[in-house]
């Protein structure tokens, strides 16, 4: 990582339940380049948006996550609310999963991005300039012409008519478009995208992702891309982290992710891409651990057909795998990824251990891992 925006390091968030504390997110560590598309993959329920709104500050007030998130070197969990509200508003910005419930069903599209244009970059507390400015027609005209020129970025083909209108007048395809305007406006520097378009009809959900695509790559905005379909997120990243039930379990730029899958679990989401159905690690037996009694060892364990003795009793820490290539897995050799900076022999990789590369003997023996791109992949 070069020039990193933001930093994700060994960061943790429990929730109290009433069936006791859910050991939800489990020390997850991972970092965007500046001008980078990163994509945070797994299966439903395996701490997407958890990650999300740790970084977002929009965690329920009692849950307070452990670990360190940097924005831009700083540390955003030891901002104060004020602070963390002008940061959300200019420089990391979030399109919601769910576009029905993250518009405003009363106000019109105009209203709720005048809203943003009015609040961006501005101080929680400097109330009197707002009103000073509301009244500014002069400002109300020119962020009504940045609004409207934003509603056309996005492909509204009658911005005028749009930004007139309340959401639920709006199909979901353009509503999906309404949300990435909103979140370009303030011309963020980060943004994070929750599953846009998985709530639209295939050929809507293309169309949404190849706009936005074009949309940060003009701006040279950093993305933080949530997806449950690996599909998805090689069309847009260009690198991934594979999450699995709290963990990020395998972590690397896109096509060698592609070319040389190392995680069990991984390697059984590329097997399963080309029956995937309902969704991502369907294809995979068994369910993800219960967060308030999860396994001492590998969270996987119980459903890797590669698990050993020591998979259920240790913790698998992220080991360099490959250049650029960690997996937290202990059938891999090198070092936990927490220790590489202390040497360099972490960067030596013994991939023979991996029972699948293995010749002879196991299910998946005759797979090479470039043959699973090809069968796997998306381009079916
Ligand atoms: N406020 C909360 N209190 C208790 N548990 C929570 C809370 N928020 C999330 N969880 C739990 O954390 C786990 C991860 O949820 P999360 O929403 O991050 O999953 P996800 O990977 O985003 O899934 P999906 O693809 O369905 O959106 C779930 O088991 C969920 O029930
Ligand atoms: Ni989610």
């Amino acid at each position: 990582m070069a020039d990193p925006i933001l930093e994700v390091k060994n960061l943790h968030v429990h929730f109290e339940t009433h069936d006791g504390t859910a050991e939800v997110i489990n020390g997850i560590d991972f970092a965007i380049d500046r001008g980078e598309t990163a994509a945070l993959v797994g299966e439903t329920g395996c701490g997407k948006s958890v990650t999300v709104k740790s970084i977002m500050g929009l965690l329920p007030s009692a849950t307070i996550p452990e670990g360190e998130i940097r924005y831009k070197g700083e540390d955003v969990l030891s901002l104060s609310d004020a602070e963390r509200h002008s940061r959300r508003g200019k420089e990391m910005s979030m399109i919601m999963q769910d576009p029905m419930t993250s518009l405003n069903p009363v106000l019109t599209v105009g209203e709720q991005m005048m809203d943003v244009l009015k609040w961006q970059g501005r101080p929680r507390l400097s109330l009197s300039k707002l009103v000073r400015d509301a009244l500014s027609t002069g400002a109300k005209a020119e962020h009504r012409k940045r609004a409207i020129e934003m509603l056309g970025e996005v492909e509204i083909s009658a911005p005028e008519r749009v930004f007139e209108s309340y959401p639920v007048e709006l199909s979901g395809g353009m509503r999906q478009r309404v949300l990435i305007a909103i979140a370009l406006l303030s011309e963020p520097d980060l943004l994070i995208a929750d599953e846009p378009g998985t709530a639209l009809d295939v050929t809507t959900e293309a169309k949404v992702l190849d706009l936005l695509d074009e949309l940060v790559e003009e701006r040279d905005t950093s993305v933080l891309y949530i997806t449950h379909d690996l599909g998805v997120a090689r069309e847009v990243s260009d690198r991934i982290n594979v999450m699995y039930a709290g963990e990020i379990v395998e972590q690397a730029p896109t096509a060698d992710l592609f070319a040389n899958p190392q995680h069990p679990y991984t390697r059984g989401l590329l097997e399963s891409i080309p029956t995937l159905s309902t969704g991502i690690g369907d294809g995979i037996e068994g369910h993800l651990p219960d967060y308030t009694n999860p396994p001492a060892g590998c969270r996987f364990a119980d459903r890797c057909p590669h698990a050993e003795a020591a998979c259920h009793e240790a913790y698998p820490y992220p080991r360099q795998t490959g250049a650029d290539h960690a997996t937290a897995c202990h059938l891999f050799d090198g070092l936990p990824a927490r220790e590489r900076h202390e040497s360099l022999a972490a960067e030596r990789v013994d991939i023979g251990t991996a029972p699948w590369l293995s010749a002879g003997g196991d299910t998946h023996s005759g797979d090479a891992p470039g043959d699973i791109s090809a069968d796997g992949g998306t381009d079916q």
